[in-house]
């Protein structure tokens, strides 16, 4: 990190009883498109994801790729638009949608981690039948599907191994059809069934913004109730929605805190997972939990 020796050293003692509480746990990230269009970042954040697996910890990537997909469907003359934050799925969309992510963003991403020290699998849903998928049954969005089930027990052979886990968020129905899953859904949904202590979105804003126009304004802690209130009252807009709500679902199924944060700020992801004042929006199943169960002083 790039910071004078004081405050390095004040940041390795504050994180010290939290790599300790969360070794061994999972934590599922997800590397949202909006974040990864900072090419000078991606490699740090990369880093940071090594150092967390370095220290025991066990992170599980998602990553998205709305922005590159949206460019490769422009290169091939594909007309594309979006439907409640999803996009409009059909035949020749869903073939662009595997190939960016399954074969060009996946395989960047394990190649970075790879070179940043660590060792990586990439997966889709169909591999080793980690999602099977089925269609959201919207005909007006065609092949956007959602998670029918998840059978985890090869990302906990790959975490056992100490390899990290690159999930897109591409999966199959029963017939071998593809469908396109909204990428926080998919990190949602893994995080519930991994039993992991966190969920985690790197997006591009600093978190849940009382006025998304101010990226001071920023929620630090929010319960379950509170979320579905700003949602309600059209604080939370637009791809924040399905963002907050799978953090909602996640929080419901059993894991212990979910995080938004800037993944385009320096190192945003360590300082908010072991620090105590962090740099982003947690949100926790409700405002008792956020006082107990956490190392460090309880500041959040
Ligand atoms: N209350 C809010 N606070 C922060 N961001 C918000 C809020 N409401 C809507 N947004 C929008 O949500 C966007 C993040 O969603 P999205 O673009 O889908 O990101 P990603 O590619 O990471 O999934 C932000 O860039 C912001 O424009
Ligand atoms: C159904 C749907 O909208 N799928 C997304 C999948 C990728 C994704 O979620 O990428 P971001 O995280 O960058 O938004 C899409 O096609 O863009």
């Amino acid at each position: 990190m790039q910071c004078d020796p004081l405050t390095r050293a004040q940041i390795l003692s504050e994180a010290l009883p939290y790599i300790q509480q969360y070794q061994g746990r999972v934590v599922v990230i997800k590397y949202g498109g909006a974040a990864m269009v900072h090419q000078e970042r991606r490699a740090e954040v990369l880093r940071d994801i090594v150092f967390l697996s370095c220290v025991g910890i066990r992170p599980v990537l998602v990553h998205g790729g709305g922005p590159e997909i949206n460019s490769w469907l422009q290169k091939l003359d594909i007309p594309f638009k979006f439907v409640d934050g999803l996009r409009v799925t059909d035949g020749a969309t869903m073939e662009v949608v595997e190939m960016v992510l399954v074969g060009k963003v996946n395989k960047q991403i394990v190649q970075l981690i790879s070179l940043a020290g660590g060792s990586a699998v990439g997966l889709c849903g169909r591999d080793g039948n980690l999602i099977k998928a089925r269609s959201q049954g919207r005909a007006e969005i065609g092949f956007v599907g959602e998670v029918s089930s998840i059978n985890p027990n090869l990302i906990q052979t790959l975490l056992e191994g100490g390899q990290i886990p690159v999930i897109s968020s591409v999966a199959a129905d029963e017939t071998g059809q593809a469908y396109n899953i909204n990428a926080d859904t998919v990190a949602g949904e893994l995080a519930a069934s991994l039993g992991a202590e966190k969920l985690i979105l790197l997006t591009d804003t600093p978190g849940i913004l009382r006025d998304p126009q101010d990226r001071s304004s920023l929620v630090t802690l929010v319960d379950i109730e509170t979320a579905r209130r700003l949602i309600q009252t059209g604080v939370v807009k637009g791809g924040m929605i399905p963002k907050v709500q799978c953090c909602i679902r996640a929080l419901a199924q059993g894991v212990r805190a979910a995080h938004i944060l800037d993944g385009g700020s320096p190192h945003s992801l360590l300082l908010e997972i072991l620090t105590d004042a962090g740099v982003g929006t947690k949100l926790v199943p409700s405002q008792y939990s956020a006082q107990v169960g956490e190392a460090g002083n309880g500041s959040r």
